[in-house]
C-alpha cells in the first residue's frame, strides 16, 4: 500500500485534485465527508456538538445547523478548539479505518483539509499540497458558495499557511492556472512519484 495526504487551504483545489487520482486508480479517502456522516443524528458527534455547545445548534428537525456552528467557531479560537477536539479524533478514526480496508495493493489518498493543524503527516508516504492564490480562493468562496467576504477570510484564518502546509510536504501542486492546468501537474506527479512504486 502508498498513502498519501492530500492537503491544502479551503477552495485551493483538492477535491479536483482527488477527483483526478481517483480517475488514475487511487482509492480516495475524504475527511470532510467522514466529518458530516459522524455529525448525522444519533451519531458521536454529533452528541458531542451537542454536549459542548447546546441546543442551540441543532435545526428544529434536529440536525446539526452548520450555519449557526459555523458563525460561532470561525469567529472564536477557544470555541473551534472545543470542536475540533470532538471532531477530529472521530475523522482520523474512521479515516485510518478506511485507508486499511482498501487493501495491500491499494494506492490510498486522504484528503485531508487540516492535515498540517491536526499533525497527521508523519503518517503517510507521501504528503501532498495543493496551493492557490489567496484572492481566487476569497472569489470561489463569495461567488461560487454564497459565503460573504468577511467569512471566506474567517476560515483562511482558521487554517494553516501554504508556508506551514510547503514545510511538511514532498509535493506543493500550484493552482493558479486552468483547471487543465492542474491536471497536467496531478498525472505529472501520479508517474514520477506513485507509479514506479507500484
Ligand atoms: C463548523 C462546520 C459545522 C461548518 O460547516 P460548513 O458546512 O460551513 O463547512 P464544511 O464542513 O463544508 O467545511 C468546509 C471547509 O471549511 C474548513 N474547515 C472546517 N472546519 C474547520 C476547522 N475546525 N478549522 C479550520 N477550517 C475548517 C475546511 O477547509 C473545510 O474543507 C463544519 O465545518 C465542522 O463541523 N467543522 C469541524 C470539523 C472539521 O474540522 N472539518 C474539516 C476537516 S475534517
Ligand atoms: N484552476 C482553476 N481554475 C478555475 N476554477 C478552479 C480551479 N481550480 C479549482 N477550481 C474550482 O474552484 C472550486 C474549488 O475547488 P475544489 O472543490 O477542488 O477545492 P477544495 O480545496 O476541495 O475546496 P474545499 O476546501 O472547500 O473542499 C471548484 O468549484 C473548482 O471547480
Amino acid at each position: 500500500m502508498l498513502t498519501i495526504g492530500l492537503t491544502g487551504g479551503i477552495a485551493s483545489g483538492k477535491s479536483t485534485v482527488s477527483r483526478r487520482l481517483a480517475e488514475l486508480g487511487a482509492t480516495v479517502v475524504d475527511a470532510d465527508a467522514i466529518a458530516r456522516a459522524v455529525q448525522e443524528p444519533g451519531q458521536p458527534g454529533l452528541e458531542g456538538i451537542i454536549a459542548e455547545f447546546g441546543p442551540s445548534v441543532l435545526t428544529p428537525e434536529g440536525r446539526l445547523d452548520r450555519q449557526a456552528l459555523g458563525a460561532i467557531v470561525f469567529a472564536d479560537p477557544e470555541a473551534r478548539a472545543r470542536l475540533n477536539a470532538v471532531i477530529h479524533p472521530l475523522v482520523r478514526r474512521e479515516a485510518v479505518r478506511l485507508a486499511a480496508a482498501a487493501g495491500e495493493d491499494a494506492v490510498v489518498v486522504e484528503d485531508i483539509p487540516l492535515l498540517v493543524e491536526t499533525g497527521q503527516h508523519g503518517r503517510f508516504d507521501l504528503v501532498l499540497t495543493v496551493q492557490a492564490p489567496a484572492e481566487e480562493r476569497v472569489r470561489r468562496m463569495v461567488e461560487d458558495r454564497g459565503m460573504t467576504e468577511a467569512d471566506a477570510r474567517a476560515r483562511i484564518a482558521a487554517q494553516a499557511t501554504d508556508e506551514q502546509r510547503a514545510a511538511v510536504s514532498d509535493v506543493v501542486l500550484v493552482n493558479d492556472g486552468t483547471v487543465a492546468d492542474l491536471l497536467r501537474q496531478v498525472d505529472r506527479f501520479w508517474a514520477e512519484r506513485v507509479a514506479p512504486r507500484r
